[in-house]
Parts: structure tokens; C-alpha cells; sequence
């Protein structure tokens, strides 16, 4: 057995505190995957006279220099979240040749390319399986098993607090807020849950996901993002009646233009994988050249299984100290256009209140026909023959998204439309 590697802890919370406790636990075993023993140097947290009695750690080891930690490990975890003063702590680890673990996809999305080069030129391992789809083995697959592969397409639920929350208000009815507080208790949630509901933590993990997959630099910032907040009972009814479940969907695809990255909720066939994703389950599908179509399903997001991840990069790193070598670099060498959202196909459910008179029907399918749309299906709802409309319900074709956009805008200022009440992008029908 090699001598100890000095593990820093930075963060102690719902995931910090889950990978403290099992390096005590399971110290024995750890020691004898890696070929030494991982020894916790020191945890660095806010308040130090906090009690954190699931972590397991001994009092003495908390502290709040996170800096000096960092200059003294091996290996250094950081679990802490947001972009400062995480990115200076794992730069400045980095610098100091420790390998770094993080599960901080906020910081990965926003800027990744500079943790990497860090890491490249100080040849460290810079590992994150825990930041994209919690405990499912995702990026290690990707960077590692599929390198000789050309990945097409990813498509999944890679936010567990959403598909919660959104599972729950279709199979209970129960409303947006008290949902979300209980994926809070159940430590799904980000210290923000506004980055949850809002779809930028899948936007970052979409951000990292798309790297990976094509070889290309993608930031949050490319990734067009739209969040669960808008979604109503109506859309989660809507979705019943046609055959269908609203899920917040991360996808990534390679065209011949270039490659793009989208989150948005979504409608999906009730008849379709994604559909039987529950509770905090994550599901990730990519289309690859030659593998044909893979499914990654498992825990997203939670203390445990996160800590899975954690502790799987953990020990690799480890075993690199103790017989050489190192992870997978930036590969990015691709440099293929990012395309705006504009430029994808997609294809979109619309609800239309209209004005319940003659010829509408051709008015409004006209709209369509202008911009190139063609519509898969048209069903009518309820009447609400009291205000003298009528409901409309369809489902278009895939076509280029700014040409749904512009139908949209259309019907809004046609005379025969009272109101667009919904508009949801829709995936596998
Ligand atoms: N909770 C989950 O299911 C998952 C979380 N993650 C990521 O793991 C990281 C940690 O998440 P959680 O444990 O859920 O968050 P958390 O909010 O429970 O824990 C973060 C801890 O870091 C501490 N902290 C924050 N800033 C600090 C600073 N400047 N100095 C010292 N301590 C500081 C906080 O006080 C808190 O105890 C985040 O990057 C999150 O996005 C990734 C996958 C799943
Ligand atoms: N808040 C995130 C945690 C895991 O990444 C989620 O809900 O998925
Ligand atoms: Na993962």
C-alpha cells in the first residue's frame, strides 16, 4: 500500500456531507481500490461550530480556510456549488498539483475550458461524473468508452427536482410549489431551487453533455433555456388528452451545420421511455454513429447517490497518484459551429382560443401553410359556447423553430384568435 493521499473536502452539505461519511465508513475498502489510504485532511465549511453529526466528521477538521486546505491535499472534492469562490479554490488546488473533483456543473458550464486548461498544464485530473445526471456513469462514458465513436444526439431528464415536480403535479395534481418544497427536503433541490425550476442547471449540464458529445466547446450561455414555471394544470391536462406527459428535456444534436443544445419542457407520448422516467430519476439517450442507441437511467440527483459519483472520481484520481497517468483531457478539437435554437427542428403542440365562426379553421391552417408548417393534427376541445369560442388543439410537423415562431406570432394578431394559450415543444411522436 502506497503512503496516504490527503483528501481536502470543500462544502459540507447534503452531498459534502454523504462523501465524508463514507470515506470513514468505508475507508478499508477505498484504501484497497485505490493502493492507499484516502486520508480527509480537513472540511471546509462556513461555520465551523455548525453540528454536522451525518458527516462523520471529527470537529477538529472542520475549518474556514479553504485556501490553505487546498494548498496541502493530493486530492481536493469540491462540493460547495456556485461559481466563487469555487473556481479560485480549484484553480489555486490545481496549481498546487493537486487532482480535483467537482460536481459544480453551474461553474463547469459557465467555464470549463479554463479548469481545464489549468488542469492540462499542471497535468492533473479535473473529474466531474457527479455534475451531469448524479450517480448515472454518463460523462466517463462519453469521454472515455465512446472517444472512438461520433455521438449524434442526446436527449434526456438530466434535472431530478423538474421531473419531481413535474411527475408529481401529473400523477397527483398537486401544485408547482409544494412540490418543489419537497424535493427541497429531499435534497434534490440546488442551494438556489430557482436554478432548477428555471432549467439552468440542465442548462449547464446540457452545456457539458454537448462538449463531450461533439468535441466542441459549448457554454451555458449557448444553450437556450426555457424553465418548468410557465407550465399550468391546463398544459399538464392538455398533455393527458393527447396521449402525452410534459417532461423538461436537455437535448443536444449534430446537424450538418453545426451542433446545438436546447432544455425546455417538452411533450412526450406517454408510449415513450422518457415518459416512464418518476420521482428524481434521471434518463439520458444518445444516438451515436456506430453504437446505434444507448439509455443511461438511474439517480440524478440526492446525498447518496451524487456521493457515488463523487467517490467513483475519487478513487480514480486516486489510483492515477499512486500508479501514474491521468484522465482524459479537453477534447474540443472539433470546433464546430454552436447554432442558436433558430436554426433546430422541432415540432410544436398549440392551444388556440378561437372565435367560434365560419372559415376560421382555413384562417388559422392558412397561418401554417405561409410559413412552411404543415400540422400533424388538429383536435377541437370544449366548447365555452357561452363566450362563443372555441378551442383548438394541434400538433405541427418538425420544421426550423424561427418558423414556429413566426406562425405563433401570427396567429396571436389574427382576428379569429382570442388567445395562444400554450405553446410546448414536442419530441418522439
Ligand atoms: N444535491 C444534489 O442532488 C446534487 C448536487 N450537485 C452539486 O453538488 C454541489 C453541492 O450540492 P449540495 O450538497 O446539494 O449543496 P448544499 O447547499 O447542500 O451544500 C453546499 C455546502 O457548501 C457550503 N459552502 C458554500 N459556499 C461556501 C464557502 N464559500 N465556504 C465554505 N463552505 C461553503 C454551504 O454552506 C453548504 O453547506 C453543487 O455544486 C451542486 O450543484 C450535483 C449533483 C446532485
Ligand atoms: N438540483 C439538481 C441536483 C443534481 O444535479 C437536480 O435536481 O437534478
Ligand atoms: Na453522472
Amino acid at each position: 500500500m502506497a503512503k496516504p493521499l490527503r483528501v481536502a473536502l470543500l462544502g459540507c452539505g447534503v452531498v459534502g456531507s454523504a462523501v465524508a461519511r463514507q470515506l470513514t465508513d468505508d475507508a478499508a475498502d477505498l484504501a484497497a481500490r485505490v493502493g492507499a489510504p484516502l486520508e480527509l485532511i480537513g472540511v471546509a465549511v462556513r461555520d465551523v461550530t455548525k453540528p454536522r453529526p451525518e458527516s462523520g466528521v471529527p470537529p477538529e477538521l472542520f475549518t474556514t480556510d479553504a485556501e490553505s486546505l487546498v494548498s496541502n491535499a493530493d486530492l481536493v472534492v469540491e462540493l460547495m456549488g456556485g461559481l466563487e469562490p469555487a473556481r479560485t479554490l480549484l484553480l489555486r488546488a490545481i496549481e498546487h498539483g493537486a487532482a480535483v473533483i467537482t460536481a459544480n456543473k453551474a461553474l463547469l458550464g459557465a467555464d470549463g475550458p479554463r479548469l481545464y486548461a489549468a488542469a492540462d498544464a499542471r497535468n492533473v485530473d479535473l473529474s466531474f461524473e457527479a455534475s451531469v445526471a448524479g450517480a448515472i456513469p454518463l460523462l466517463r462514458p462519453l469521454r472515455e468508452s465512446l472517444a472512438g465513436d461520433d455521438v449524434q444526439r442526446v436527449m434526456g431528464i438530466v434535472n431530478g427536482t423538474t421531473n419531481y415536480i413535474l411527475d408529481k403535479m401529473d400523477r397527483t395534481g398537486a401544485a408547482l410549489p409544494d412540490v418543489l418544497a419537497e424535493a427541497q427536503e429531499l435534497g434534490y433541490a440546488e442551494a438556489d431551487p430557482t436554478a432548477d425550476v428555471e432549467g439552468h442547471d440542465a442548462q449547464a449540464k446540457a452545456a457539458i453533455l454537448a462538449s463531450l458529445a461533439f468535441h466542441t466547446r459549448v457554454s451555458s450561455d449557448d444553450v437556450h433555456c426555457e424553465g418548468i414555471m410557465g407550465i399550468t394544470d391546463a398544459d399538464i391536462r392538455d398533455a393527458r388528452k393527447i396521449g402525452c406527459v410534459v417532461k423538461l428535456l436537455a437535448i443536444c444534436e449534430r446537424t450538418p451545420d453545426g451542433v446545438s443544445a436546447r432544455v425546455h419542457p417538452t411533450l412526450v407520448p406517454r408510449s415513450h421511455p422518457l415518459a416512464s422516467v418518476h420521482d428524481a430519476f434521471n434518463a439520458v439517450f444518445l444516438e451515436t454513429a456506430l453504437a446505434g442507441e444507448l439509455m443511461f437511467y438511474g439517480k440524478g440527483a440526492g446525498a447518496a447517490p451524487t456521493a457515488s459519483a463523487v467517490l467513483g472520481d475519487l478513487v480514480q484520481a486516486g489510483r492515477h497518484r499512486v500508479v501514474g497517468g491521468h484522465g482524459p483531457r479537453e477534447s474540443a478539437y472539433a470546433e464546430l459551429p454552436v447554432l442558436p435554437i433558430a436554426r433546430t427542428q422541432t415540432s410544436y403542440f398549440i392551444r388556440l382560443d378561437v372565435l367560434d365562426r365560419p372559415g376560421v379553421l382555413a384562417r388559422v391552417a392558412n397561418v401554417f401553410g405561409a410559413h412552411d408548417v404543415s400540422i400533424e393534427s388538429m383536435r377541437q376541445g370544449v366548447r365555452r359556447s357561452e363566450e362563443g369560442l372555441a378551442i383548438l388543439q394541434l400538433v405541427t410537423n418538425q420544421a426550423a423553430d424561427e418558423s414556429l415562431v413566426a406562425t405563433v406570432e401570427e396567429l396571436r394578431k389574427l382576428d379569429d384568435v382570442h388567445e395562444v394559450s400554450s405553446v410546448l415543444r414536442v419530441e418522439g411522436m
